[in-house]
């Protein structure tokens, strides 16, 4: 490699792609039947998470935070002469649709993507549903007579960075307890419930989500207790279960929990969202709201953690694992920088890793299982 190869080589874009949300009212059933096609979710339970929308105005917001993760990327981008770098931004269901912007890319110039998610964790819907996303879209551009070659950020769950915000928060969040209940504050930990099949499907060997969230957990329990001097009792919960009653998904529920903890004698509680990187609309409704009210109703003391959000810790990790993976593919040894017992995961995902459970055989980038598609012009003609 010449010393002007760029940090960024051989890359001629970042995409950061994560799952939309509406924008108004109008959008909110079409929104929802995006998300669930051949997902098998009960009507009940779409019609009340309909609810959850039109209660905020029919606006998730997400999208307002993925702006503002993308300002602070372009700025943590720029900081480190990364300004040569495109960043934008595609979703999986709404408006920017990703095949929409990595056609803009194409248009652009693009011919190698990286692509970074706005999941933290393995599992099919935070790392193996996106894969196939970008499949879908590179398949359809290949249509179009556009070749593109894409790349995936390895999971950031145990980046440096992604630690050091939520232990903040955590921090932050002890403080906003009162003097006399702190000390004996439960740490919940939330996270997204999936279905226990899809658990013991996560990552390379299965269990990868579950153990995934246990090792930030405990790494955050144990950096608290060196900052504060209390070993706080903690538990990683779950929250926004769908899917039919019959079908086994992760527990227990947060608001379980919180009577669990109060009926134990719990003073307070901190519930800290580590399974979200922002406060989208699990964060709004089933923890702000729902698990607030249970709280209330049972007279415990709650204090919200902060997600990881646009923290410069957490924005520094993130623009890291994009220099280590360039940086990888231009043929050097990089450090691959993480914390805990777990070590960095793989850059390039396993054949069956995060299996999809429902229809085995879509086709995934981003895995040592995937060929990038060969293009046919359109039209076949001329
Ligand atoms: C692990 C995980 C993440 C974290 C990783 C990641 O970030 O990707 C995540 C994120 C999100 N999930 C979101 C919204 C929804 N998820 C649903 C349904 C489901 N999620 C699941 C899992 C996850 N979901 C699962 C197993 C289902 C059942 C259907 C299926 O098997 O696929 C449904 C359908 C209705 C319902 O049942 O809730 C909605 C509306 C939003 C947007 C929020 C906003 O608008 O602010 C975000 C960021
Ligand atoms: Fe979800």
């Amino acid at each position: 490699m010449s010393a002007e190869t760029s940090p960024s080589a051989p890359y001629d874009a970042l995409v950061l792609l994560s799952f939309g949300g509406p924008e108004g009212p109008d959008d909110v059933v079409p929104f929802l039947e995006n998300v669930t096609r051949g997902r098998g979710i009960p009507r009940e339970r779409l019609v009340e998470v309909g609810e959850h929308y039109f209660a905020f105005g029919g606006r998730s917001p997400i999208n307002d935070q993925n702006k503002e993760l993308l300002a602070a990327l372009r700025a943590e981008l720029d900081a480190r002469g990364l300004d040569g770098l495109p960043l934008v931004w595609g979703n999986r269901n709404w408006d920017p649709y990703l095949t929409d912007t990595l056609r803009e890319a194409h248009e652009a110039g693009a011919r190698r993507v990286l692509v970074l998610t706005t999941s933290a964790y393995a599992s099919y819907s935070g790392c193996r549903q996106y894969r196939e996303d970008v499949a879908a879209s590179l398949i359809a551009l290949a249509g179009e007579g556009r070749a593109l070659r894409a790349d995936k950020v390895r999971h950031y769950f145990n980046a440096p960075g992604f630690l050091d915000a939520n232990t903040d928060a955590v921090l932050a969040a002890l403080d906003e307890l009162d003097d006399d209940v702190r000390a004996g504050a439960h740490l919940v930990f939330t996270t997204h419930s999936i279905p226990t099949g899809m658990a013991e499907a996560a990552g390379p060997g299965g269990g990868a989500y579950v153990a995934q969230h246990e090792a930030v957990r405990a790494e955050v329990v144990r950096r608290v207790a060196e900052r504060t001097g209390v070993e706080h009792p903690s538990a990683l919960v779950y929250c926004s279960r769908s899917g039919p009653p019959s079908q086994p998904w992760l527990e227990p529920d947060v608001n379980d929990h919180l009577e669990a903890v109060s009926a134990e004698g719990a003073p307070s509680a901190v519930v800290a969202p580590i399974g979200f990187i922002s406060d989208h609309m699990e964060v709004k409704y089933d923890l702000d709201t729902e698990a607030a009210e249970t709280a209330e109703g049972l007279g415990l003391p709650v204090a919200r953690a902060a997600t990881a959000g646009v923290h410069a810790a957490f924005v520094r990790s993130l623009v890291d694992l994009v220099v280590e993976r360039a940086a990888a593919e231009h043929g050097e040894a990089p450090q691959r920088v993480a914390v805990g017992p777990l070590g960095p995961s793989h850059d390039v995902c396993p054949v069956g890793c995060c299996r999809n459970l429902r229809t085995p055989d879509k086709p995934a980038a981003c895995g040592a299982d995937w060929t990038d598609p060969a293009v046919t012009a359109p039209g076949g003609g001329a």
